[in-house]
C-alpha cells in the first residue's frame, strides 16, 4: 500500500519511522510519504491561507496549493488504469480522505475498508479547514471522504490522520506478527474487548479469574463472551446488537 500524507507539518509524522508502522515502511510494506503543503505554494512568504468569504472568525486554507500538492501525487501514482468489464476508472484512483469535523465518523469497519486500498491520500487541513472546492474538484474525478475522529474539536486534521494510518496499516497483512491478534479484538466483532490478565496470579490482592487458570477453553470463551456483553452494555449500549 501507497501513502500520501500532506501538511503544513511534515514533521509531525516522524514518529511514523518507528513501532510497527516504521516496521513495515522498511520492509516495503507500506510506501509512506510525507509532503509539505507549503512546497506548492508560488509566494515569497509561502502562503497557504486567506480570510473566509461571507466573513467570520480565522483563515481558510488556499485551494491553489492543494490542487497543485494533489495532482502532483496522482500525477507520480500509477495513472488511471483503462477502465474494464472489471473495474472502472474510479475503482483505479487513489482515495483522497480528508480529517473533518464535518466527516463521517472513523470507524473499525471504515478502517477494514481503507486496508483494502492500493492508495490512500490523506490532506491534513489547519486553520478552521479547506476551502471546500478542493473536495467538490476531485470528487469529481474520484474518491473523496471527509472522516472524522468523534465527537471534539482538533486543532487540525494531523492527529487524526497518525490514528487512521496505525488503524488501517495494523490490518495491512504482514504488518502485525500474530495475524491471530487482530481476529480477536475490540470492535472487530462489534463488541468490546474482554479483560486480559498475565501472570503473577495474584498481585496487591487481586487474583485473576480462577477460570482463566482453570485449562478449559470453552469456559475460558464463554467467560470472555459474557465479559464482552457486559462491559459493552455498561460502557457502549450504542454498540449491542439488536435484541433478537
Ligand atoms: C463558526 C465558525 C467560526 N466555526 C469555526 C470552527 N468550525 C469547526 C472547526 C473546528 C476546528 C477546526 C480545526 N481543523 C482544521 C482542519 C481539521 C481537520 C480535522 C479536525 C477535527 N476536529 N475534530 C475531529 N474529530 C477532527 C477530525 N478528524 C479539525 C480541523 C476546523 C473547523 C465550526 C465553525
Amino acid at each position: 500500500m501507497r501513502i500520501d500524507i500532506i501538511t503544513i507539518f511534515p514533521e509531525f509524522f516522524s514518529v511514523l519511522d518507528v513501532s510497527l508502522v516504521g516496521k513495515a515502511r522498511q520492509s516495503g510494506l507500506i510506501d509512506l510519504r510525507v509532503h509539505n503543503l507549503r512546497d506548492h505554494t508560488h509566494d515569497r512568504h509561502h502562503t497557504v491561507d486567506d480570510t473566509p468569504y461571507g466573513g467570520g472568525a480565522g483563515m481558510v486554507m488556499k485551494p491553489e496549493p492543494w490542487g497543485d500538492a494533489i495532482d502532483a501525487i496522482l500525477t507520480d501514482v500509477h495513472p488511471l488504469t483503462e477502465p474494464t468489464e472489471q473495474t472502472d476508472a474510479t475503482d483505479a484512483a487513489p482515495l483522497l480522505i480528508f480529517p473533518s469535523p464535518a466527516g463521517e465518523l472513523f470507524t473499525q469497519a471504515m478502517a477494514r475498508e481503507l486496508a483494502e486500498e492500493p492508495n490512500l491520500i490523506f490532506g491534513c487541513g489547519r486553520y478552521e479547514g479547506i476551502d471546500q472546492r478542493v473536495f467538490d474538484h476531485y470528487a469529481e474525478a474520484g474518491r473523496v471522504r471527509l472522516v472524522s475522529l468523534g465527537d471534539y474539536v482538533l486543532n487540525g486534521g494531523e492527529v487524526a490522520v497518525m490514528a487512521m494510518i496505525e488503524a488501517v496499516g495494523r490490518l495491512i497483512p504482514g504488518v502485525v506478527g500474530n495475524p491471530e491478534s487482530l481476529v480477536e479484538e475490540s470492535h472487530e466483532d462489534g463488541l468490546l474487548e474482554y479483560p486480559s490478565y498475565t501472570k503473577p496470579a495474584a498481585w496487591r490482592g487481586l487474583e485473576v479469574p480462577p477460570v482463566l487458570r482453570s485449562g478449559n477453553h470453552g469456559a475460558v470463551a464463554a467467560w470472555r463472551r459474557e465479559q464482552q456483553l457486559e462491559r459493552t452494555a455498561r460502557v457502549r449500549p450504542d454498540l449491542l446488537p439488536p435484541a433478537n
